[in-house]
């Protein structure tokens, strides 16, 4: 049957190729993993020890109309992910479900530092996420499911650990940490606090993304593209903000948006993430839908799976049903994704052409 055919539902969503930029690691977990993990290694802070309850609760604690709130669900992740075997098993259990959904290719990221409060060194961090990756894949392939895993280290913005990080990710690099990226609250906390890790990375032709325009607004993505040189959004959705309805609906882009759209900028739009923090209103007013028609370089991403009870293929399908999207549309977010990859120009190239497109033009 041609894809052309097959009605978009959940089931279909999930078989074919998905590509993923923007996941935390600890925004992943299953809900059981942390219970275990709480027990295993003594953390007794965990609001329940019921699975159901607490998935539960990670969702409405996290649906708090504040970036700030909703970080605060982070400790409890975070918490538990404090030893090399945690954090392999944790890696390796991200690796499993996306490739179950379908995501062929993902970028996850994570702060090695949260993970440090123990003891573990930052490089001990990187090397266990690393062996959880490359088991989740083995398990995966196991299971007739390919998908490659890349890795962003971030730096947490209201710390001054950024060169540091950006210094441990450079030194993996060619163990599979192919980016950077600040993460943590926005508004207070500019990119501009960290132009010596941005500049250290640009000398070593090493890749970023920042998180900007979430929280806060336009002056936060200028900085992150003009004075840090960001080549990708995280989020990114306050772009809005410079952009003007005309009366005939058409729409009229500010300097700035005119510059993230003419240079492809590409915008790490994480739908359900930005309802609960407030940075959009429902699915159905997401500026995705404007963007999308715009034709900036849109992809479409979870963030944050556990805090959303989310999945790549559930974003998709929100999606379609609110703005009617098609196959093609699908095609055209995941080949967006797949060119803005820090991965080598001919693998994603490879993944494109052998991968994305022949899944998307039959689901047999
Ligand atoms: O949407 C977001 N905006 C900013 N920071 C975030 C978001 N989601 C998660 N984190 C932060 O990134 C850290 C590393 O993974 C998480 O611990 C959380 O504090
Ligand atoms: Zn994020």
């Amino acid at each position: 049957m041609s894809v052309e055919n097959t009605p978009l539902t959940l089931d279909s969503i999930r078989r074919v190729p998905k590509v993923l930029l923007h996941d935390h690691l600890d925004g992943g977990l299953r809900p059981g993993t942390v219970i275990e993990l709480a027990d295993a290694i003594g953390y007794d802070a965990l609001p329940t020890h019921d699975v159901g309850e607490l998935g539960r609760w990670f969702r409405d604690a996290a649906d708090s109309g504040s970036l700030e709130s909703y970080l605060e669900t982070f400790a409890h992740t975070c918490g538990v992910m404090q030893t090399e075997e945690a954090l392999v098993r944790v890696a390796a259990e991200c690796a499993e479900d996306l490739a179950a959904d379908g995501v062929v290719y993902a970028e996850v990221r994570y702060a090695p530092e949260l993970f440090a409060e123990r003891g573990l060194s930052l490089d001990a961090v990187v090397e266990a996420v690393q062996a959880g990756f490359a088991e989740g894949e083995r398990r995966a392939a196991e299971q007739g499911k390919i998908i490659r895993m890349g890795t962003l280290l971030c730096a947490m913005r209201q710390h001054a650990r950024a060169l540091e990080i950006a210094e441990v990710a450079v030194r993996h690099r060619d163990a599979g940490v192919v980016g950077f990226d600040i993460a943590g609250p926005e508004a207070g906390f500019p990119p501009t606090r960290n132009l010596d890790a941005f500049e250290y990375l640009r000398t070593n032709n090493a890749h970023f993304t920042i998180h900007a325009g979430e929280a806060f607004g336009l002056a936060s993505i200028w900085e992150a593209i003009q004075y840090c040189g960001a080549e990708r959004l995280g989020h990114g959705v306050r772009i809005v903000d410079d952009l003007k309805a005309n009366l005939d609906g058409t729409h009229q882009l500010g300097r700035l948006a005119a510059y993230v759209r003419d240079r492809r900028i590409p915008l790490e739009i994480c739908p359900s993430s930005n309802i609960q923090t407030g940075a959009a209103r429902s699915i159905a007013d997401h500026p995705i839908g404007l963007l999308a028609k715009l034709r900036f370089r849109v992809t479409v991403n979870t963030d944050n799976r556990l805090m959303s009870g989310c999945t790549m293929s559930s974003e998709f399908a929100a999606l379609a049903e609110a703005f009617g999207y098609g196959w093609a549309d699908l095609q055209w977010f995941t080949i967006n994704a797949m060119k803005s990859a820090f991965l080598d120009f001919d693998q994603r190239l490879d993944l494109i052409n052998n991968v994305i497109k022949p899944g998307y033009a039959a689901l047999v």
